[in-house]
């Protein structure tokens, strides 16, 4: 893992939200982007060398949806960097770890993503991401 590429914060309104991560940070969000096949609304700020990845669900079927409705706004994931996508699900895998998707999908910010289980990482939601070189 290089690094941690973000943190992932479930929240009812993104708007609101901004407002208020704005007023932590001291920075506007840089981006905001819809990932229709995850069914989220995404708002990411630049803090330092990570970032903060605010996500609003688009329909009920959303995961944040159901997160919220299950255990309400909140940390949701969280997310490292990786170089090589691929052989670290190929090394998760084979340490035990359970992969919820082999085939990195396109994720938020130009990047591959694949998740763990939180189950597999002491219930955290574990992001694996790989930049998409341009
Ligand atoms: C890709 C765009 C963007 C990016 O950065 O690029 C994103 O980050 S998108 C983020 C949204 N997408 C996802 O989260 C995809 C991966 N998530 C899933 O596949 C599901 O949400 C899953 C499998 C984590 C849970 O789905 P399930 O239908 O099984 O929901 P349950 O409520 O039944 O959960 C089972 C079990 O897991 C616990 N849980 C659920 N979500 C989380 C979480 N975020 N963190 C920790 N634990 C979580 C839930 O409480 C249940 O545990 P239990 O002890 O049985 O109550
Ligand atoms: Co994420």
């Amino acid at each position: 893992m290089q690094k941690i590429e973000h943190l992932g914060i479930a929240v009812k309104d993104l708007k609101e939200a901004n407002k208020i991560y704005q007023a932590l940070l001291g920075v506007a969000p840089y981006k905001e982007e819809r990932v229709a096949s995850e069914g989220v609304v995404t708002s990411f700020f630049k803090t330092g060398e990570s970032k903060i990845e605010l996500l609003a669900a688009t329909n009920e079927n959303s995961p944040i949806a159901k997160f919220i409705a299950k255990k309400g706004e909140g940390i949701h994931h969280i997310a490292f960097a990786v170089a090589d996508i691929n052989a670290e699900v190929a090394r998760l895998k084979k340490k035990g770890f359970v992969v919820l998707n082999d085939e990195p999908k396109r994720g938020a910010d130009n990047k591959m993503v694949v998740f763990l289980h939180p189950k597999s990482a002491n219930g955290v939601l574990v992001e694996l991401c790989q930049e998409i070189k341009k």
